[in-house]
Order: C-alpha cells, then structure tokens, then sequence
C-alpha cells in the first residue's frame, strides 16, 4: 500500500496545479489507495507498493511545478519513472529538483507556457530515454543532455531555445526535433538519421541536413566542395554549363572562340571542362534561392533547349534553364560523394551526384560514362546527363521516388510486407543486371565499384534497379571489412582466377546484398558486420534464427532460404578469386526460383 505521507503530497500537488475539484473529480482521495483504488493518471508498480507513472496529460493544470514536495520524497524519487504533464497550462521555469527524481525514463512536458532555461540539472537525469519539451517559451542554451546516453526521443521544437546543438550521438535517437527555435552554428553530423524537418526555422543553424551551409573558414580558399554548399545554383552552374559544354556550345565554341562569358557569373573554357564560380559570389549565398548566377548564365542564349548529356525519351525535354532554377536539397554526404535532389518547375526530379576526389581526367571520365551508357538493362539506371572538369565530377539520374532497398529492409517502411517471393525476384534481377554489365564492360574493366543497397532503388514499378555504377574506380568492399582481408587464398577454391578484382568487389557486394535479404539485417551496425556473423553463425551452430523473422513467420521453407544463403556465402568469400561471377551467381539464382516455382506449382 501507498504511505499516508505520499498520498497527501501527490493530492498537494495536483491541487497546487488545479482547483481541488479537479483532485476530487478524477477520483484522488487521501483515504484511498492510489494503486490499489486506481487513481486516474496514475500506474504502479506490479506489487502495487509504488507510483511509477504520473501521467496528467490536458488537464488544465496551470501555475508553476514544485518538484520538489513530489522528488524530495524518497519513496517518489526511488520509483517514479514516468512524469507526463503535456498539455496543460504550466507556467515558471522547469524546476531543477525535477533531477532529485533520479529514476525518470520519461519526462514529457510539451505544450505548456514554461519559460526561463532548462536547468543543467537535467543532464544528470541518466536514466532519461524521453525527453519532450517541446511546444513551450522555454530560452537559453540547452544543458549538456548528449551525456544522457540512452536518451532515444528528444523534442524541444517550437521555443526559443539558443546557442548551439550539443555533440549527440544521433545514431541513439529514435526521434529528434529541435525545430523552430533560434539555435545557431554548425548542425553535428547526423549520421544520415535525420532530416532538415528536424531543424527548420532555425535562421542561425547551419550545415547539413539543412540547405544553407555553414560560413566557410576564412582562412581556407574556396573549395570545389564549398562551392557546392554554398549554393545549390552553383552546382547546377557548373552542371549546366558542362552539359553545355558538351552538347551545344562545342559547336558555338569553334565559331567563336567563348560563350557569353562576360556576362557571366561562371566561365568556361572551350572544352567545357571548366567551370569557375568567383568567390565572392559564395560568401553571401547562404541559402539556394539565388536568382542572379542563374540568370546571367541564361541570359548568355546558350541554354536554350534541352541540353542533355545522355538523351533518354523521358529527360529530353530536360531544361537546363529550369533544372538551373529548381532548389537543390542536400540528400546525403557519403564517402565518395553528395547527393543533391532537385526538382524542376514541371515536377521533374533528378538526382544530382557530385564525385568528390577522383584523380580521372576529364576525357577518360567522359569515355568512361559514355562507355557505360551503351550498355542497356532494366535493372540498371542509366544516367540522364553528366558533367566534368578538374574540380568535379556530375552525374544527373533521375529521381526514383520509391526510395531504394536499404529503405525498404531497414527503414520507416519496414513493417511492409516484403516477402519471400519478392525477394528472391530482387535478387535474381540485381544479378542479372550486375551480370550483363560485367559482360559487356569487361574489356575495360568498369566495375560498379560501390554495390549496397542504398545504390539499389526502387523504380514506379517497385523493380529494383542499380545506381551509380561505375562511379567508383576499384573501391574494394573489403575496405569497410578489414577482418574478412585475408591475404592467404585457397587455390583449390579458385573458381574465378581471371577475374578482375574490381568485379570481385561487385561481387562481394551482392553477396551482402543477399545477406541484407535474408536475414534483415543491416550489414555494419555498430560495429556489427553482417557477412562475418553470418559466417560465424553458419560455421559454428546452424541456426534458423540466422534468418528475417518475417521470412518464418511466412513459412518460407528453410531449404530454400539456405540454398540462397550458400549462394551468398560464396559471394562473400574472403578472397576474391574463389567468388563466382555474376554469370554464375544469376544461373545459380535462377536455378533456386525455378525449383520455387515448382513447389508452389505443387501447393496449389
Ligand atoms: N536517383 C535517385 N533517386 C532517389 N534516391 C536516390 C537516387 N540516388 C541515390 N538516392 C538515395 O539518396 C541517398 C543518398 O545517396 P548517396 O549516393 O549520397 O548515399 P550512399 O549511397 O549511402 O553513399 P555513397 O554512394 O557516396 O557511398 C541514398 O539513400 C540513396 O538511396
């Protein structure tokens, strides 16, 4: 039973926060038993001796909180775990005693009048996993809450909070929202977790995943990859005018030696390999709605008709003009690149991929991307216009709205059904894709070079389809993997000798891509590497738990999970030459659909 004494500070404090006819009115007696008699707003613990929630949510409580009648009382602070006051009235600053009550996991108390700063002593609240306080008045800078390490819901958003963002781990978080406040400074990576809704309307933050980027450091010249950040429009400059470059003006160029340069925020050389924006153009740009580069560049009559690279039926009305105009949002930063979505007046979407660090010359970039163009498959997305000079490297593809595999096994949308069949058709369609590529580029050796579900989108159609091939010269998976380095090969494994390591590497990489498949796992999560748990897995106790839950539920039969697994496993072999190549992992995958097939030819 609940003491006496705790009864009475809890009917004080609701009343302190209310006439006392909301205490009566939601059943609150002094001589009954909060847990027990079944206190509206209130839980306990399963022998019933202790409050462990307070959930008062939209009650019309106002006035200002005194946490302390509640924390300073040991049988409270020892077990109250949940404080939910959303919703009311409240007013005054967050009491620092709240941290007394050292067990809360949750602490919500969003969409209130509290004002004044948050105090430090929040930070200390360790077992935090939910904090909201979001929708109030409250100023100041946030205290040091990236200490709380299993904090995993952070919602400050419309107040007007300052100062800078605290080193979170964002990789912990399920929800993050400081947007709406007046934070300032330079946003810390957000691990590709979170997007600029996060963010939004705050005028002094900076850096990705917001459009506008941060003030360069004055010390440093101008970048290729600073010009890229400072404006969307410099980008698209820069592609426009490579693409005229390309196409249209080569022909102009010979006649008269330049295009329209002087008038010209950005130049370019008659090879259209050059496209310089002056810096100061850069200083004061800081968001992507800047009409003047633009412009000037349009004004110069070049840019008058579809100027694409590649021409595809869908793309060939493409306007420079247009795509020149449209904002750029930053989609993702990776290893070897970012990625820009842009979206023209008409609706049409790109993706713009900007290669960072690529020692290839301009014309070996272009024969290269041209040579790829030629090879044509379904399940490879062909790209719609390139650009390169010295500084950078573009490639334009179109949007693909249905996000890629990695989304569709890992993220939001995980709770859709993808099942078995679906599966094993993505897989037997990324092989056969990889397959003729490798055929039909294998005198030059182009590779994919960076094969993962990300790179895998997803058409209209919901088909998967490979991007970005060839955008990578020989970027060996095993980089990522150092434990599955392994020097010493087997000979007697050879089954591809003469393979080139750079498709080994594709390999390697669909061999993940499978494992993603079938066991639903993310291949490096925290510091977890799927192929070698995999490998652990199968070597050590064979276990069908090795398999995506979803797939048992479905009652796939494990055999021919496993056949697909064995398959996998020979992708991901730790030396390259003992890989099959794809021509032989696709008949291998269509030899597991056919005997699908048949058996579900027999369940009917
Ligand atoms: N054409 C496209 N249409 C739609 N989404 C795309 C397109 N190309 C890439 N994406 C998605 O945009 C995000 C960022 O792409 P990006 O290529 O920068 O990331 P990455 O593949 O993880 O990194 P990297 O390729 O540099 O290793 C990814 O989620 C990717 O699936």
């Amino acid at each position: 039973a609940i003491e006496a004494e705790v009864r009475s500070s809890l009917i004080s404090f609701l009343g302190n926060l209310s006439n006392h006819g909301v205490v009566a009115a939601i059943g609150w007696k002094q001589e009954s038993d909060p847990c027990v008699d079944g206190w509206n707003g209130i839980a306990c613990d399963a022998q019933n001796a202790s409050v462990t929630k307070l959930r008062l949510e939209g009650f019309n409580l106002s006035g200002s909180l005194d946490m302390g009648s509640l924390c300073n009382m040991p049988a409270i602070a020892s077990s109250l775990a949940r404080l939910v006051l959303n919703g009311n009235n409240l007013g005054g600053g967050v009491p620092a005693q709240i941290s007394i009550c050292r067990q809360l996991t949750h602490l919500q108390i969003g969409g209130n009048k509290f004002e004044g700063e948050l105090p430090d002593s929040l930070a200390t609240l360790d077992n935090l996993k939910v904090l909201n306080v979001s929708y109030n008045n409250i100023s100041g800078n946030l205290p040091n809450l990236s200490r709380i390490s299993g904090l995993q819901i952070f919602l400050a958003q419309d107040n007007q909070l300052s100062g800078k963002i605290p080193a979170f781990d964002f990789y912990n978080f399920d929800e993050f929202n400081i947007s709406y406040n007046n934070f300032s400074g330079q946003i810390p990576d957000v691990q590709g977790y979170f997007n600029s809704s996060s963010f939004i309307g705050n005028p002094f933050l900076c850096g990705y995943p917001l459009p506008n980027n941060c003030p360069q450091d004055k010390r440093k010249g101008v970048s290729g990859e600073q010009v890229l950040m400072y404006s969307g429009y410099a980008l698209l400059g820069s592609l426009l005018v490579g693409a005229v470059g390309f196409k249209l003006c080569k022909k102009k160029m010979k006649k008269t030696g330049k295009v329209d340069s002087e008038n010209s925020a950005l130049s370019i050389d008659g090879s259209g390999n050059k496209a310089t924006v002056p810096s100061s153009e850069h200083k004061t740009s800081a968001t992507l709605n800047r009409p003047e580069v633009s412009a000037t560049s349009v004004e110069s009559g070049v840019v008058s008709s579809s100027l694409v690279v590649v021409t595809r039926p869908t793309v060939n009305g493409l306007m420079f003009e247009e795509l020149l105009r449209a904002p750029a949002e930053l989609l993702g930063r990776g290893r070897h690149g970012s990625l820009y979505k842009v979206i023209c007046e008409n609706g049409a979407m790109y993706a713009v991929k900007r290669i960072k660090d690529w020692a290839i010359s301009g014309e070996d970039f272009k024969k290269r991307m041209q040579r790829i163009d030629q090879v044509k498959h379904p399940n490879v997305l062909p790209a719609a216009a390139f650009y390169s000079s010295q500084q950078e490297k573009l490639l334009v593809y179109e949007f693909q709205q249905n996000g890629s595999l990695f989304r569709l096994l890992h993220g939001t949308q995980m709770g859709r059904a993808f099942e078995w069949g679906s599966r094993l058709n993505f897989a037997a369609s990324i092989a056969k894709g990889l397959a003729t590529m490798h055929r039909e580029l294998r005198d030059v050796e182009i590779a994919h070079g960076n094969l993962k579900s990300s790179n895998i989108l997803l058409t209209k159609d919901m088909e998967p389809c490979i991007s970005e091939y060839g955008l990578m010269v020989l970027y060996d998976h095993q980089d990522l993997t150092p434990s599955l380095i392994t020097p010493a090969f087997e000979p007697n494994h050879r089954s591809n000798p003469s393979m080139p390591r750079a498709f080994g590497s594709d390999v390697y990489g669909f061999g993940v891509i499978l494992l993603e498949l079938l066991t639903g796992k993310m291949v490096h999560d925290k510091g977890f590497d799927l192929p070698k748990w995999v490998l652990s897995v199968v070597q050590e106790e064979w276990t069908v738990e090795v398999f995506d839950k979803s797939l048992i539920l479905e009652g796939v039969s494990e055999e021919r999970m496993v056949n697909l697994l064995q398959v996998a496993i020979k992708c991901v072999n730790r030396s390259p030459e003992a890989r099959p190549s794809m021509t032989q992992v696709t008949s291998m995958i269509a030899t597991i659909k056919e005997e699908e097939d048949r058996s579900l030819a027999y369940e009917t």
